[in-house]
C-alpha cells in the first residue's frame, strides 16, 4: 500500500527551483543593449547622408540585435531544479512507483555498431529502480538480423551483469565504459570476493563482444543459412520493404511483486515499411514504440533514448519520479541533459553544447522548462497522448479514441486508461501478458496504421513534418500549457558520443538547422502559438533563439573552418596533407 501522504504537498517536497543570480552577466547583457541600441540610434539619424551600405549596415545590424535580444530574453531568469530522491521513500513504497517503459532507437547497425546499443540497453536493464515496473523496447529500423541476435546474447549476459551491478552498487553500468576505466571499483569497496566476480563479468562480456564481432563479419547472405528458427523472419528481408518483426526477448513473468529480483521485460520491434509508404524517421519509430508498449506494458510513463547514449546514473528514474510525482505541479515531461564522453580537447566543434547546457538550458528552466532534446527525456504517456493540463480527467468514448489513436480496439482500450492516468501497477495487468499482445503488437506496427488516425498530427504523439521531431514535439508540449524541466543530477545521468570531426558536424548542425527552419515556416511556428495557445510569450522568444542560432551555427562553421585553414601556415599545412596521405 502506497504511504499516506504519498502526494502530499504539505510534507518536503521531492524537487525544488533555484532562481540562478548571474549578475555580471546581466550587466554585461544591460551594456551591450545599450551599445547596440546607439549604434541603431546613429545609423538612423545618419542614414539620408549615406547611401545604400549604410541601409545593408543597419538592416544587418537590426537583425543582430534581435538575435541578440532573444539571447537575452532567453537567458534573463536562469534557474536550476534540485532533486531529492532520498526522499522518495518517504512518499512512496516501492511496489507503489509507477512503471517506466524504456525506448532506444537504432536505425543502422554499420553506423551505429549493436555492440553499441547493447551497452545502452544494458545500462537501462541494470538501473535502480524496481525490475518489475521496468520494461525495455528497442526499435531497429535498420531491420538488422544482427542487432537482434545481439540483443538476445545480451539478454543472457544482463542476467549475470544486472545481479553483479545491483549487489555491489556499480556506478557506471553499461559494461564498455565500466571495464574500459582505469580504476574500475563498486561502491562498496573491493573485496576479493568482489574482484573475482568483476574479473568474470569481463570474462563474459569479452565473450558476448567476440560473438556479436563474430556474426558481424559473416556475409548478410550467410545470415538466413546460419540462422534459421528464430532469426527466420528476418530471411530475405530488405531493409525498406518488409513486415514488421517484433520479438519478446525476455519477459519477466513473476506474477507478484518480485522486488529487484529478475531482469526487466525486453522487446525487439522492426516495424514494417514499404516504399510506398512514408516511415517519418525518428519520429515514426518513436510513435511505433508508443503503441507497441501500449499494448504491451501500457507504462504511465516513457524514458526515450538514442542508441548511442548510456545511463551513467544509476539513480535517473528515481531523479525523474522526484518530478514526476511531485504533487505541486504536473510537469509535461523531465529531460535530462545531453553529455558526452571523449571530447576534443577545447572542443573545437562545440559538440558538448556547454553553452546550450550552462545559460540556454538554465534560462529557458526559468520560463516555461527545458527544451525536449530527443534524448534522456521521460514523458507521461497521457501527455504524448494529447491531454492538455487542464482537462486532466481524461475521459474519452470509444469512438472518439478509435478516431484518434486508429482501429485496434486493444490499443484504444489501453490508450483510454493511460489517458484517466491509471498506472499497469494499478490495473496490474502487465504480468505475464507480452506473448499474448505480440499479434495486436504488430498490427498497429504496420505501415498502414497511421492513415486514418491523428498520429504525427498536432498534439498526438511524436511530431511529423520536421527532421528535429523533438524540438517540435516539446514545443507542441509547451503550446498546450505543460511546463517541464531540466534535471542535472551529479553524476551526470546519460553519457553518449559526439561526432569528433568537422564534416560529421556540420552534418549535424545541418540537419537540426533544417527541421528548425522547417518548424518555422510552418502553421506550428512558436510565434503563432503564443497567441493561439498557451506557449509563453518569453518560451516563443527561446524557440526563436535556438532555431536562430542553429541556422547562424550551421553557415558559420564552414566560414570559420574557411579562415582557419586560410590562416594556417602553409608549411603546416602541407605537413598536414602529408600525414593524412602517408
Ligand atoms: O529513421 C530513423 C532515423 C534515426 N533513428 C534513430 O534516432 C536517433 C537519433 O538519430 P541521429 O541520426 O543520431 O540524430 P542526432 O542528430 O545525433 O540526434 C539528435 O537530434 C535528433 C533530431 O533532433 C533527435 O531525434 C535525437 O534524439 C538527438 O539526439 C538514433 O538513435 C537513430 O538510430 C531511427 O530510429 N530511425
Amino acid at each position: 500500500m502506497a504511504k499516506a501522504d504519498r502526494y502530499s504537498p504539505s510534507s518536503s517536497p521531492l524537487y525544488e527551483r533555484f532562481p540562478l543570480k548571474y549578475t555580471n552577466h546581466r550587466i554585461l547583457d544591460v551594456v551591450v543593449s545599450l551599445l547596440l541600441a546607439s549604434l541603431l540610434l546613429y545609423r538612423l539619424l545618419h542614414l539620408h547622408h549615406h547611401g545604400i551600405a549604410w541601409l545593408i549596415a543597419l538592416s544587418c545590424e537590426s537583425w543582430f540585435a534581435f538575435f541578440w535580444l532573444l539571447a537575452v530574453s532567453t537567458k534573463w531568469t536562469p534557474a536550476e531544479f534540485k532533486t531529492y530522491p532520498e526522499r522518495l521513500s518517504e512518499r512512496v513504497e516501492e511496489r507503489g512507483l509507477p512503471a517506466v517503459d524504456m525506448f532506444v532507437t537504432t536505425a543502422d547497425p554499420v553506423l551505429e555498431p549493436p555492440i553499441i546499443t547493447v551497452n545502452t540497453v544494458l545500462s537501462l536493464m541494470a538501473v535502480d529502480y524496481p525490475v518489475s515496473k521496468l520494461a525495455c523496447y528497442v526499435s531497429d529500423d535498420g531491420c538488422s538480423p544482427l542487432t537482434y541476435y545481439s540483443l538476445v546474447e545480451a539478454s543472457k549476459f544482463a542476467r549475470l551483469w544486472v545481479p553483479f551491478c545491483k549487489k555491489y552498487n556499480v556506478h557506471v553500468r553499461a559494461p564498455f565504459r565500466y571495464f574500459s576505466v582505469a580504476e574500475v571499483s563498486s561502491g562498496n569497496g573491493e573485496s576479493s570476493e568482489f574482484r573475482q566476480e568483476c574479473e568474470k563479468m569481463k570474462e563474459e562480456y569479452g565473450k558476448l563482444c567476440c560473438k556479436i564481432e563474430e556474426a558481424t563479419g559473416k556475409q548478410p547472405s550467410s545470415w538466413d543459412v546460419t540462422y534459421s528458427g528464430d532469426l527466420a523472419a528476418f530471411a530475405h528481408v530488405e531493409r525498406r520493404n518488409h513486415p514488421t518483426i517484433i520479438k519478446v526477448i525476455w519477459e519477466n513473468k513473476y506474477d507478484t511483486w518480485a522486488g529487484e529480483e529478475g531482469l526487466p521485460h525486453l522487446v525487439y520491434i522492426s516495424r514494417e515499411k514499404h516504399p510506398e509508404h512514408p516511415h517519418h524517421y525518428r519520429a515514426g519509430a518513436m510513435n511505433v514504440l508508443t503503441r507497441v508498449s501500449g499494448v504491451m506494458t501500457n507504462a504511465p510513463l516513457m524514458l526515450n533514448m538514442d542508441c548511442d547514449m548510456y545511463a551513467n546514473n544509476p539513480l535517473i528514474v528515481r531523479y525523474a519520479m522526484c518530478v514526476l510525482l511531485d504533487a505541486r505541479r504536473e510537469e509535461g515531461f523531465v529531460q535530462f541533459p545531453q553529455s558526452f564522453y571523449g571530447a576534443l580537447k577545447d572542443d573545437p566543434f562545440g559538440n558538448q553544447l556547454v553553452v546550450l547546457l550552462q545559460f540556454v538550458g538554465a534560462g529557458i528552466s526559468g520560463i516555461q522548462g527545458a527544451f525536449y532534446g530527443g534524448t534522456g527525456c521521460f514523458h507521461r504517456r497521457k501527455v504524448i497522448y494529447g491531454l492538455c493540463p487542464v482537462d486532466n480527467t481524461g475521459e474519452f468514448s470509444e469512438k472518439e479514441l478509435l478516431r484518434i489513436f486508429g482501429t485496434s480496439i486493444e490499443f484504444a482500450e489501453s490508450a483510454g486508461l493511460a489517458l484517466k492516468g491509471h498506472t499497469n501497477s494499478q490495473t496490474n495487468t502487465s504480468r505475464g501478458r507480452l506473448l499474448d499482445s505480440v499479434e495486436v503488437a504488430n498490427q498497429v506496427a504496420g505501415c498502414n496504421y497511421e492513415s486514418s488516425s491523428n498520429w504525427g498530427k498536432p498534439n498526438i504523439g511524436w511530431q511529423y513534418g520536421s527532421t528535429t521531431e523533438d524540438v517540435l514535439t516539446g514545443l507542441g508540449i509547451h503550446t498546450r500549457g505543460w511546463s517541464s524541466v531540466m534535471c542535472n543530477p551529479y553524476p551526470v545521468a546519460f553519457l553518449g558520443c559526439a561526432p569528433t570531426g568537422g564534416p560529421a558536424s556540420l552534418t549535424q548542425q545541418k540537419r537540426w538547422a533544417t527541421g528548425l527552419l522547417e518548424i518555422l515556416i510552418s502553421g506550428r511556428n512558436p510565434l503563432i502559438s503564443v497567441f493561439t495557445a498557451k506557449l509563453q510569450f518569453r518560451q516563443c522568444l527561446a524557440y526563436l533563439w535556438i532555431n536562430n542560432n542553429s541556422n547562424f551555427l550551421s553557415s558559420a562553421i564552414p566560414s570559420s573552418l574557411l579562415i582557419a585553414s586560410s590562416t594556417t601556415p602553409i608549411s603546416s599545412r602541407s605537413c598536414k596533407i602529408q600525414e593524412s596521405t602517408s
